[in-house]
């Protein structure tokens, strides 16, 4: 009897484990593209993000319409990126050296925004080799002129659409070139600038590679020369390989030479089925303070909140330059347009601090702005960045991290969650 009842309790529970995994896994990762319009029940995997999607409900008005005051600083940005014609390409590169000051990476006044990037996107290739840092496959471009440029090559349609794991997948090359954008619109200046850019397999590879490029390319069943590359994931049967004109495309990130300092994200994700201490603890942000300066946390704040509007879930470490971090590594994003993965917020919703500037910012792009200027500024250099899907998710994001910090601001009060610290 006891051991028939101790067999029908096991079963009960394993039911109960594998219900519970089952609905977790479908409330975080399906469908929630129906979130503003259909019943709240979905996402609300705590009782957190229940509190948030029911302030996405009762947003005021105000967010869902345009700022009026954003129209200046649009024509700005809209000039900056609007490059006249470059008479001397190398000129552009002479002044990389004094670029950094203590507000920017690059400079921002005066056509300057454009100017990198039609220099980058113009600049003759003079060598090109592999770049072995990280997990994905990459080439080091040089260019005359000395500049070097990280190209990240295309695995993916834009249409392609990223299921699975939020980290799941290749780098999205797009994912790059929007972030960029989307750093630009933000006003986040600790950025490197990046293009799309084609080029010839034969003529600006095969002929500048380096023997240690050469001998991680192989000709596919076409007759066409791929590359595998040199990286910790790259193999040989993951070739990237030219499209019918001859042409690899791929997000070319401008390459910072200046010493970064790594450190490991506190929010980082475990990359398997282990919860981390994140993910557990709701008051892990007391935690990370012990650690890190508030400063800090709010550039971490302001990193969740670009990673959550591109869905980049896969900031496992951060690069520091002048005690600021440096958004680098954007290439896991616009996976899925039909995905919020919430919790990319949590350092938000479980810190509640946000800097005053970045929310100023944030609210000056509501009711379309933000895609808009993205859409514009790309425009000008002759991008199509992402799907209107992708766009669309991103004013809904947008709306989300609205209510977030709603909801820390009825939890805690104005005086507490905004903070007067410059940190991006
Ligand atoms: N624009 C850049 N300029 C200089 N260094 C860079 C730049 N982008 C990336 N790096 C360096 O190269 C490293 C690897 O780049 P990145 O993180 O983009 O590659 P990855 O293959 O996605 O790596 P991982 O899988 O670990 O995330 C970064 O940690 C950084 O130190
Ligand atoms: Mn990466």
């Amino acid at each position: 009897m006891s051991v028939k009842y101790i067999i029908g309790f096991s079963i009960f529970l394993i039911v109960l484990v594998a219900c519970n995994i089952y609905f977790y896994y479908n409330l975080t990762s399906v469908n929630k593209h129906v979130i503003l319009s259909a019943p709240r029940k979905v996402e609300a995997t705590s009782s957190v993000h229940k509190d948030i999607i029911d302030h996405v409900y009762n947003l005021p008005n105000e967010y869902k319409v345009k700022n009026p005051n954003f129209t200046p600083l649009q024509r700005n940005l809209v000039q900056s990126f609007n490059a006249s014609v470059i008479n001397n390409l190398k000129s552009v590169w002479n002044y990389v050296d004094e670029w950094a000051d203590d507000e920017s990476l690059f400079p921002h006044k005066d056509g300057a925004p454009g100017q990198i990037l039609q220099a980058m996107r113009a600049s003759q290739i003079a060598l090109v080799d592999n770049a072995p840092k990280g997990t994905q496959l990459k080439l080091l471009l040089l260019l005359e002129g000395k500049q070097k440029l990280l190209f990240k090559p295309k695995r993916y349609n834009l249409t392609h659409i990223i299921n699975g794991h939020i980290y799941a997948g290749f780098d999205r090359h797009n994912s790059e070139v929007f972030a960029y954008y989307l750093a630009m619109v933000l006003n986040f200046k600790w950025v490197a600038p990046v293009i799309t850019r084609r080029i010839n397999i034969d003529q600006e590879i095969m002929r500048l590679a380096t023997p240690g490029l050469k001998k991680t390319m192989v000709k596919n069943e076409g007759g066409r020369l791929c590359i595998y590359g040199k990286c910790y994931y790259c193999k040989i049967n993951e070739t990237v390989c030219p499209d019918s004109n001859g042409e690899l495309e791929g997000a070319a990130i401008l390459y910072l030479d200046k010493q970064f300092r790594i450190h490991k994200s506190p929010w980082r994700r475990s990359y398997n089925s282990k919860k981390m201490e994140w993910e557990k603890d709701n008051d892990f942000c007391k935690k990370v303070g012990m650690t890190l300066s508030t400063k800090r946390i709010l550039n971490l704040v302001d990193t969740a909140i670009f990673d959550f509007l591109i869905q980049n879930g896969d900031r496992h470490r951060y690069e520091i330059y002048k005690e600021k971090i440096v958004l680098l590594d954007n290439g896991k994003g616009l996976g899925n347009p039909m995905v919020d993965v919430l919790d990319i917020l949590a350092p938000l919703y479980q810190c509640c601090i946000i800097n005053f500037s970045t929310w100023q910012n944030l609210e000056y792009l509501s009711g379309g702005s933000l895609t808009e200027t993205i859409k514009l500024l790309s425009e000008f250099h002759g991008e199509k960045l992402t799907t209107e899907e992708h766009y669309q998710a991103i004013e809904r994001r947008l709306l989300k991290i609205y209510a977030t910090v709603q909801y820390c601001l009825e939890k805690h009060g104005s005086g507490k969650v905004f903070k007067n610290v410059v940190a991006l």
